[in-house]
């Protein structure tokens, strides 16, 4: 997906969706490419794992907006939650001068849901970057939440490198759970370029793996506030409608 930055073309980016089943069962029946099919129960066994620190995060955030603690962690299960892993090829040298590698690995987005656990290749090539905007920027947009359509979030600030820190899980916060908490947690617009030193020998390729997250279907994103009230807001999206609406803006774009 890449949205919010112009002229990039299409990413050189392919991902294989695990486990996004959208029933109750804990494991996934979908057929699986060899490779995956060969350590199926490792697989599920790390997106169990995944889940579980996924729903111990969502508590703190519970804890920390006097919810209930289980109150972001019950709004989501195992089977509305993906594996993505994700190959950026490598580029040799001749397609590097022929093909455009101005564009990015991943053009500027936001995740979707409500938070991402991302993880990168302990020696792998790093690329993935985080836009912060200027603090007037911030401060301008701090009692409202925003929702990136196009590259209008790109108009002052800079982009920082998130370096593969071993052992380390990179956390994204999604904008199903901006919304969800009226701009208290801002999703993080962000990025995979190509790496600037390799350019004359072409580029290496990478891979990562993201857990992503979607509430549960029927859920209301009714805003919820830092001190626990929960305003029942006509018009609120459910977390269905709010993908829907991504999902048009994405297309549009
Ligand atoms: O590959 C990465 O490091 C980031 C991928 C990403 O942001 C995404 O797929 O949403
Ligand atoms: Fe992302």
């Amino acid at each position: 997906m890449s949205l919010g930055e112009k002229g990039g073309g299409a990413d050189s980016k392919e991902a294989f969706v695990y486990g996004h089943h959208g029933t109750e069962l804990e494991q996934t029946e979908q057929p699986l490419p060899p490779a995956l099919e060969r350590r199926r129960e490792e697989v599920q066994r790390f997106k169990e794992t995944c889940h579980e620190a996924f729903c111990e995060l969502l508590d703190k955030i519970s804890i920390a907006m006097k919810l209930p603690v289980k109150f972001f962690a019950e709004a989501h299960f195992i089977g509305n939650n993906s594996l993505s892993f994700i190959n950026y090829p490598p580029i040799s040298k001749e397609e590097s001068d022929t093909a455009s590698t101005e564009g990015s690995r991943a053009g500027a987005h936001k995740d979707w849901g409500t938070i991402t656990l991302l993880f990168q290749e302990e020696n792998g090539t790093p690329g993935l970057e985080i836009f912060l905007p200027d603090a007037d920027v911030v401060a301008a947009q701090s009692d409202k939440p925003y929702v990136l359509t196009k590259d209008t979030d790109l108009i002052r600030g800079r982009w920082v490198a998130a370096p593969v820190i071993a052992g380390s899980v990179l956390i994204n916060v999604g904008l199903a759970l901006e919304t969800w908490t009226n701009g208290l947690y801002k999703a993080n617009l962000h990025r995979v370029v190509f790496p600037t030193t390799a350019e004359s020998n072409g580029f290496p390729g990478r891979r990562s793996i993201a857990f992503f997250s979607q509430p549960r279907l029927e859920v209301v994103l009714n805003p919820v506030s830092a001190d626990g009230t929960i305003a029942e807001t006509p018009g609120a999206l459910t977390s269905e409608q709010f993908f829907l609406e991504r999902m048009k803006a994405a297309a549009a774009y």
